[in-house]
């Protein structure tokens, strides 16, 4: 069996809380308090729990947005402490973010185009005519039209501009896309548009997923396993049926009461 693309070991982010006119340290914030978990390539593994859980933190620690205080991350076995600038800089271009709100996440004055191309420009990655190639090919895997290149953002729905947004993780061909609550400010309708999106491109790409959400019925189809995190810990973790058929824990039951009966 291939080894895990991300392994997150006993992985602790902790903020300090600072009172007082000197500003002293008088206490810390625990947004990540011994996560452990492993990405397996082409695997799904989602994080859930409500707001201020430490989603995203985890999320961020595992892209080297975030330092932990504590812990190891291994990327492909290897501890991104140890690696040179330029391994680092390999591990960028291997995992990508894709945010909440494509909106802000798109320049409004960049082209769909010029959008998608743009980490094939930072990495200096081929001609312009190749980069224009693969600006098509990119838009056609999102299934978005050619004729999309042109616009501009505003010139697209929420869900066409989440495309857009994909499109730009996907151009430096990573192994795995971290999804931080990438569907929730979508319509319903939207939401499963890109949820299937994303389960093509997965099984089109071999792509592996973090997927961080609120929200349980969102993760039920996409997930193969889920981590329920309150306060900074994981308070379950286990393969999505397990989740949804035998929960273990009282908040993750909590959780489940909340998802709507279909
Ligand atoms: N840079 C920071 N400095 C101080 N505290 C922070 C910082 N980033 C996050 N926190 C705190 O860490 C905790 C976890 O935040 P985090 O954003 O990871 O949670 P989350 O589960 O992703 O929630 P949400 O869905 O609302 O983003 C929260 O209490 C938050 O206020």
């Amino acid at each position: 069996m291939s080894p895990p693309i991300v392994s997150v070991r006993d992985l602790k982010v902790h903020f300090p809380i600072r009172s007082g006119l000197l500003g002293r340290v008088t206490d810390h914030v625990r947004a990540v308090d011994g996560v452990s978990f492993d990405l397996m390539p082409g695997k799904t593994v989602a994080i859930v729990g409500e707001s201020g859980s430490g989603k995203s933190t985890t999320g961020y620690a595992v892209m080297g947005m975030q330092e932990p205080t504590a812990g190891q991350i291994l990327i492909d076995g290897r501890d991104r402490t140890q690696m040179s600038p330029t391994e680092r800089m390999a591990t960028m271009r291997r995992l990508q973010i894709v945010f909440q709100d494509p909106a802000s996440a798109l320049n409004p004055r960049m082209s769909a185009a010029e959008s998608i191309a743009e980490p094939l420009q930072i990495h200096r990655i081929g001609t312009a005519r190749d980069r224009r190639e693969r600006v098509m090919e990119l838009l056609d895997l999102v299934g978005l039209p050619h004729s999309a290149a042109g616009k501009l953002p505003r010139e697209f729905s929420g869900g066409q501009k989440q495309r857009i947004v994909i499109a730009r993780a996907l151009a430096l061909e990573p192994q795995a896309v971290i999804c931080d609550e990438a569907v929730s400010a979508l319509d319903v309708s939207i939401q499963s548009q890109i949820l299937n999106l994303l389960l093509d491109l997965q099984s089109r790409l071999g792509l592996a997923y973090i997927f961080i959400s609120h929200d349980l019925s969102v993760v039920r189809h996409i997930a193969d396993h889920i981590l329920v995190m309150q306060a900074g810990k994981v308070v379950e973790q286990a393969a999505t049926d397990e989740i949804f058929n035998a929960p273990k824990d009282t908040y993750t039951r909590q959780l489940l009461e909340a998802v709507p009966k279909l």
